[in-house]
């Protein structure tokens, strides 16, 4: 058993507590490589704001789960060397067992999420209330979910997601004694969010989405006051890294996200944590297609991963700052 604290990390009670009364979110960034950990802990120093490191499922498979624990543990003395010691959180995002969960409690995260959210409710309860009693006897802080995400990664088609059930939030939340939830409210995960039929254009042409349910986000509120929310699935899709994709040989097709100023709306709320992964792998490949088509000679991963890295810090340096409002919290 290696504990988080003897690494320097942080659970986020404390981390939440201050994200909603000051009215900001922590950013919950997704990370599989090495210059996307550098990207994310040399924005969140420079800014000085707190972060979560995010390793999913599919992450641990990619790159080595002991590595990529290794890694993020790394990015405390990262961190420090860069000159600031800012909070830094490890978080499985979307476990979907309790072994998984207990597997990653027991190597060091500070942190899990045990997505229940595709179960019935009360199979969601008693699961989540399992992870729970292990967690917290490791302080851990544990993020439980309720309601389904729409969104070609979850395999779950735009008519068959379900919103929360604001009714449903306070007894989940009292029987299974979760740090926070994540709710749905019409966000949802990759690069196209909705459907063409679902937005409507402006003038230039481009797809405008429909407005997210803050309806249900303020009955949540309503019903577990002053209780940390996440949102999933809050990548924007910048149109400019999708166009550069396009324009260098990429086939992005209606790719759309969640309009900045809907987060920035939703960092006032009881949202205290905000999870984005696409826009990076934008970031990320935009950079990466332009290299190519402009400097065919090039062979050095180096001369691309390099300004993959830079693009990449000033996407999490620009969310931190002028989105997520956490810049200058740590
Ligand atoms: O929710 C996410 C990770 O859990 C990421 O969402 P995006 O696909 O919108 O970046
Ligand atoms: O929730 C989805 C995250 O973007 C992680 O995606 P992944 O499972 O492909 O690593
Ligand atoms: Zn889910
Ligand atoms: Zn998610």
């Amino acid at each position: 058993m290696v504990s988080y604290k003897e690494l320097g990390l942080v659970n986020t009670k404390e981390l939440f507590k201050k994200a909603f009364e000051g009215k900001y979110a922590i950013p919950a960034f997704n990370f599989n490589n090495m210059e996307q950990l550098q990207a994310i802990i040399s924005a969140c120093v420079e800014e000085r704001s707190p972060v979560i490191l995010q390793v999913s499922k599919g992450a641990r498979a990619y790159a080595n789960e002991t590595l990529l624990r290794y890694m993020a543990q790394g990015a405390v003395e990262y961190a420090k060397e860069l000159g600031y010691n800012i909070p830094i959180v490890l978080h499985l995002d979307h476990g979907d067992s309790f072994e998984l969960c207990k597997a990653c409690i027991e190597s060091g995260f500070s942190s899990v999420m045990i997505d229940g959210s595709h179960l019935p409710y009360e199979e969601n309860v008693a699961l989540t209330r399992k992870v729970v009693e292990f967690a917290h006897a490791h302080d851990v802080t544990v993020e439980g979910e309720l309601g389904v995400l729409a969104g070609v990664e979850d395999e779950v088609s735009a008519e068959h997601h379900t919103y929360t059930r604001p009714e449903e939030v306070e007894d989940f939340v009292k029987k299974t004694g979760v740090d926070s939830l994540a709710i749905s409210i019409g966000t949802s995960h990759g690069a196209n969010k909705f459907k063409p039929e679902q937005c409507t254009r402006n003038a230039e042409g481009r797809l405008v989405p429909p407005p997210l349910r803050f309806d249900i986000l303020e009955e949540v509120e309503k019903r577990i006051p002053g209780f940390p929310i996440v949102l999933h699935g809050s990548s924007s899709v910048p149109q400019d890294d999708v166009d550069t994709i396009n324009k260098y040989g990429g086939a992005l097709k209606d790719a759309i996200g969640i309009p900045e100023e809907d987060l920035r709306h939703a960092t006032t709320s009881a949202v205290c944590k905000i999870n984005i992964d696409s826009d990076a792998r934008l970031a990320m490949t935009a950079a990466v297609r332009q290299v190519f088509a402009t400097k065919p000679a090039e062979f050095d991963p180096r001369k691309y991963l390099g300004p993959a890295r830079d693009h990449m810090k000033a996407l999490y340096t620009h969310k931190v700052k002028n989105v997520l409002g956490s810049a200058g919290k740590a």
